[in-house]
């Protein structure tokens, strides 16, 4: 049976922490179990349980501390990172081997351990390896997102990390519930994006021919592969918090298996059908 695994990644400050612990309670609500493991090994605060925190296995203030390392907060964390990537065991000894085990992995806010470090995929291959159907959850601020030219660094960040992870990925706007009414507005139309629209609204503000060219050719490749779109997150909607939720359970089939132990309606007489065994495994293997 797997196990499920959400990576919650994205910029500093994109709200990575406060998502996991909304998405706790929300399963709280919902009468689901979800636990939260803690990857950030600077992190000060969060809200939530955690069921394993890196800063017991190392810790950024140490290594920074550590007069032989001399290495400052970001350097720090990717030592952290690699440290944590060659004691994978730790992480296994903390999750244990529980079935349907439904666990958050709270990242750190350092956008390149995405884009060209290979902890995170190395963490994605172990995680695999044990069984663990791993979606990545990417965050970005949609205060950032209210204007053309930071939503499309916004998606190639998100863009990045969903090519250099090779798992499904949802990518989410956070703090929605920040935005005026004109923001939200403004912001609708980058939920579903129509790139090429969007850049002929903009074309004419452009100043640099060059960075007119550049824009209509990152605008053009997002848009003939339709890889990236955003659903809004807004903490103090249930409903939207639960649409956010199934999205992800389906990228990585959570519940399948609850659905397939539901008898099927047969139109044949049950009482014919002496092989339940049989029967129960075919649709196992469907
Ligand atoms: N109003 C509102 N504030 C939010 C939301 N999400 C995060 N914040 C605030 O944004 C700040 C940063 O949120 P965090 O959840 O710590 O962000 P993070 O991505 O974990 O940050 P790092 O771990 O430092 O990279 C905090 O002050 C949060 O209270 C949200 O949905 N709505
Ligand atoms: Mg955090």
């Amino acid at each position: 049976m797997p196990r499920y695994a959400q990576l919650v990644m994205g910029p500093a400050g994109s709200g990575k922490s406060t998502y996991c612990s909304t998405m706790v309670q929300h399963a709280e609500t919902i009468n689901r179990s979800i636990q939260v493991v803690n990857l950030d090994p600077a992190a000060e605060h969060f809200s939530y349980p955690v069921m394993a925190d890196i800063r017991e296995l190392i810790e950024v203030d140490d290594v920074m501390e550590d007069d032989s390392l001399r290495f400052g907060p970001n350097g720090g964390l990717v030592f952290c990172m690699e440290y944590f990537a060659n004691n994978f065991d730790w992480l296994e000894e903390c999750l244990g081997h529980v079935e349907d085990d439904y666990i958050l992995f709270d990242c750190p806010g350092q956008i390149e351990l995405y884009t060209h470090l290979p902890v995170m995929k190395q963490l994605v291959e172990q995680l695999q390896q044990w069984e663990f159907r791993v979606c990545g959850v990417f965050l970005v601020d949609s205060q950032f997102m209210v204007e053309s030219f930071k939503f499309i660094s916004g998606v190639m960040a998100a863009l990045s990390a969903m090519v250099s992870l090779e798992i499904p990925q949802v990518n989410i706007m956070t703090k929605m519930d920040l935005l005026s009414n004109k923001s939200k507005k403004e912001i609708e139309k980058y939920l579903d994006p129509d790139m090429y629209s969007m850049m002929e609204d903009k074309a004419l503000t452009l100043r640099s021919k060059k960075f007119k060219k550049l824009t209509e050719a990152i605008c053009g490749l997002i848009d003939d592969y339709s890889m990236v779109r955003f659903l809004p997150f807004d903490r103090t909607d249930e409903e939207g918090i639960n649409i956010v939720l199934q999205h992800i359970d389906f990228s990585i089939q959570y519940g399948e298996d609850l659905e397939f132990k539901e008898p099927k309606e047969s139109e044949e007489d049950p009482l014919t059908n002496t092989n339940y065994d049989e029967f129960f495994q075919d649709k196992v293997e469907d």
